[in-house]
């Protein structure tokens, strides 16, 4: 017999974003943040390999990050509104927790699962920061894919990547609801 938990169930389908812009202080502290990171890691990851990292980028963390930005998009040859806004990102926000993909050597897992894996760790971050009352938001932003953005910022090793920037604060304003999927149109069942 299932055994159903519908509290669960009503959070995941009524769970839902909240714009980075949005969120203020205060964030969650040390103390409230280490059960929304311990639910990250809890995460599906074929052969136990945990090819995945979190760095917790705090205020002047973030300060720095967006400092590195201006020099970023002009080696990128981004347009100046491009790097105000991506600086913006970083400069503006108060708590987030980059997901590190990191890579493991196996002849058993291929890297597309674990590629896979580090999506998971950003979606049960998000959702543990959702369901623990914060607003949040997975951000990435093309100064996260720039490989050396990330190793100047975040001293990423060899064969690391940014995977996702899990925002979290407090929500000032509740966004409109964004249309959701049609089921019949996402889902085929095959009977046989
Ligand atoms: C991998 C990934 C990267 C994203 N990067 C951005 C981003 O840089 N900027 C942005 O505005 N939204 C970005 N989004 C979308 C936001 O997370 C958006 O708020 C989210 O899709 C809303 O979905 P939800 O309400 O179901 O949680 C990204 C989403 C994913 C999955």
């Amino acid at each position: 017999m299932p055994d159903p938990n519908p509290v669960a169930l009503d959070f995941l389908l009524s769970r839902r974003s909240r714009p980075a812009k949005t969120l203020g202080r205060p964030v969650p502290d040390r103390d409230q943040l280490e059960p929304i990171l311990r639910a990250a890691l809890r995460t599906p990851d074929h052969g136990k390999l945990e090819p995945w990292r979190l760095v917790v980028l705090e205020r002047a963390a973030l300060d720095r990050l967006a400092g590195l930005i201006p020099a970023c998009g002009e080696r990128l040859s981004r347009q100046p509104e491009d790097i105000a806004k991506q600086t913006a990102q970083y400069a503006d926000a108060d708590l987030a927790v980059a997901v590190i993909a990191s890579p493991v050597e196996s002849p058993k897992i291929p890297q597309v699962e674990q590629t896979l894996s580090a999506g998971a760790v950003c979606l049960q971050l998000l959702n543990a920061a959702l369901a623990a009352g914060w607003g949040a938001n997975w951000l990435s932003g093309w100064a996260s894919h720039d490989a050396d953005f990330a190793r100047q910022g975040l001293d990423l090793a060899e064969g690391e990547w940014i995977a996702g920037l899990i925002h979290i604060g407090t929500e000032t304003s509740a966004p409109p609801e964004r249309p959701r999927p049609d089921l019949a149109a996402k889902v085929s069942w095959l009977g046989a």
